[in-house]
C-alpha cells in the first residue's frame, strides 16, 4: 500500500549539511500499524512528514496505492492530502473553535455541504468517545481528549492513511495507553493503515505489527515487532527492548538463578506468540507429580502475542521432571534446561 524508495532528505544550512533522511526504503502493508522507532534526532519527524509532502525529498519516492506522492503537483497533492490524516504530538487544535468547529474544519475545506459536515461530525465524536463534549473549547478538555479531537479531525475526510507524530508523547502513561487502545479499535473498525513515530519501545509493544529502528537518518533494523523483541540484532534495538523487558541475560542468567536454587531442575522457558504463561505452569502441575515454583520472569503482550521469559524450579522425581520438560518441549515454548555442573 505504501511503497518508499531510496528516500532521502538533505537540510542545508549556512555552514553544515544534514542527512536527515538517507536513502531510506520501507513498504507497509494495507491495514498495518507500522511503528518507526528512534532516539532524538534519528530522522523520525521528517521521514513522517515525508510521507504526505509537509516536506519535500532530495531524492526518492513515495507512492501511496499506486499514486505516486512526490510527482503531483499542488492541486493533486492537495487531492491527495484528504485521503491522509495525520495526528500530532501538540494536537495542533484551532483554540477558537469547539471541538465540533475543529473536528468539521477539514470537511469545510473539502467543500461538504453543513447537513453532512454535522452528521459526520457526530458519528466522529462517538467513534472516538468524545459525546457530549461537541461545544466545549479544546482549553476545557484534558489532553487525551485533545488528542481525541485530533484522531477525529484526522479521520474526518475518510483517509487510507493516518500518520501519528509522537501522538503520545504529551501524556501520562495511563492516557497514553487509552489513546493507543483507541487507534487499536480504529485500525480494526475502518481497516486503517496507521504509521507512526515515537521514542517508546512501550508504544511500538502495544499496539504495532511491525516495526523500523532509525538510527542516523537510515534504517538499521526492521521486522515483526514479535521477532524484533525477541531476536533485536543492532545495539540500537537492544536498547530500545531493554526500555521495556530490562535484560534478562544480564540480570538473570540460568547460571546465576542456578547458583541461587540449588535444588531440583531450573528451567527458562521462553514463550512466543499464542501461548500464556499460567496456562502451561497450571498444565504442568496438574499433569505431573512436581512441585512448579516460578522464580521469576517477564511476559509481555504484543499485537502479535504475549512473548517473554521465565525461570523456574521444578521440585520431583527426576523421571518426571524429564516427561514434564519433554511435555513442554512438545508446545511451542522453548524450553533451556540448566547446565550440569
Ligand atoms: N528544517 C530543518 N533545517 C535544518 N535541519 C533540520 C531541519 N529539520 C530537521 N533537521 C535536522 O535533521 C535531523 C533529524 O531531525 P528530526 O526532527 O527528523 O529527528 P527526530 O528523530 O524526529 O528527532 P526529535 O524526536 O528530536 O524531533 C536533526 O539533526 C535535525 O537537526
Amino acid at each position: 500500500m505504501i511503497s518508499i524508495k531510496g528516500l532521502s532528505k538533505v537540510f542545508r544550512t549556512k555552514h553544515q549539511e544534514v542527512r536527515a533522511v538517507d536513502d531510506l526504503s520501507l513498504q507497509i502493508k494495507k491495514g498495518e500499524i507500522y511503528g518507526v522507532i528512534g532516539y532524538s534526532g534519528a530522522g523520525k519527524s521528517t521521514f513522517i512528514r515525508l510521507l504526505n509532502r509537509l516536506e519535500d525529498p532530495t531524492d526518492g519516492k513515495v507512492t501511496i496505492d499506486d499514486q505516486e506522492l512526490t510527482s503531483l503537483n499542488k492541486g493533486k497533492l492537495r487531492e491527495a492530502r484528504q485521503e491522509i490524516g495525520m495526528i500530532f504530538q501538540h494536537f495542533n487544535l484551532l483554540w477558537s473553535r469547539t471541538v465540533h468547529d475543529n473536528i468539521a474544519f477539514p470537511l469545510e475545506i473539502a467543500g461538504v455541504p453543513k447537513s453532512e459536515r454535522t452528521k459526520r461530525v457526530n458519528e466522529l465524536i462517538d467513534l472516538v468517545g468524545l459525546s457530549g463534549r461537541g461545544n466545549s473549547y479544546p482549553s476545557q478538555l484534558s489532553g487525551g481528549q485533545k488528542q481525541r479531537v485530533g484522531i477525529a479531525r484526522a479521520l474526518a475526510n475518510k483517509p487510507k492513511v493516518l500518520l501519528c507524530d509522537e501522538a503520545t508523547s504529551a501524556l501520562d502513561p495511563e492516557t497514553t495507553d487509552s489513546i493507543l487502545d483507541l487507534l487499536v479499535d480504529i485500525n480494526e473498525k475502518l481497516g486503517l493503515t496507521i504509521v507512526l513515530i515515537t521514542h517508546e519501545m512501550h508504544v511500538i509493544r502495544k499496539i504495532c505489527h511491525q516495526v523500523a529502528v532509525m538510527e542516523q537518518g537510515k534504517i538499521v533494523e526492521q521486522g515483526d515487532v514479535l521477532d524484533v523483541f525477541l531476536y533485536p540484532k543492532e545495539k540500537v534495538t537492544k536498547k530500545f527492548v531493554d526500555q521495556v523487558m530490562g535484560d534478562p541475560e544480564r540480570e538473570h542468567s540460568l547460571q546465576l538463578i542456578k547458583d541461587t536454587y540449588k535444588t531440583g531442575e531450573i528451567l527458562r522457558l521462553h514463550f512466543v506468540g499464542e501461548n500464556t504463561n499460567q496456562a502451561l505452569i497450571s498444565e504442568v502441575s496438574r499433569k505431573f507429580v512436581l512441585d512448579v515454583n516460578i522464580l521469576h520472569g517477564k511476559i509481555t503482550q504484543t499485537q502479535k502475542g504475549a512473548y517473554g521469559t521465565m525461570f523456574v524450579q521444578f521440585l520431583g522425581e527426576k523421571e518426571e521432571i524429564t516427561r514434564a520438560i519433554e511435555y513442554i518441549q512438545s508446545t511451542s515454548v522453548e524450553v533451556e534446561v540448566s547446565p550440569d555442573d
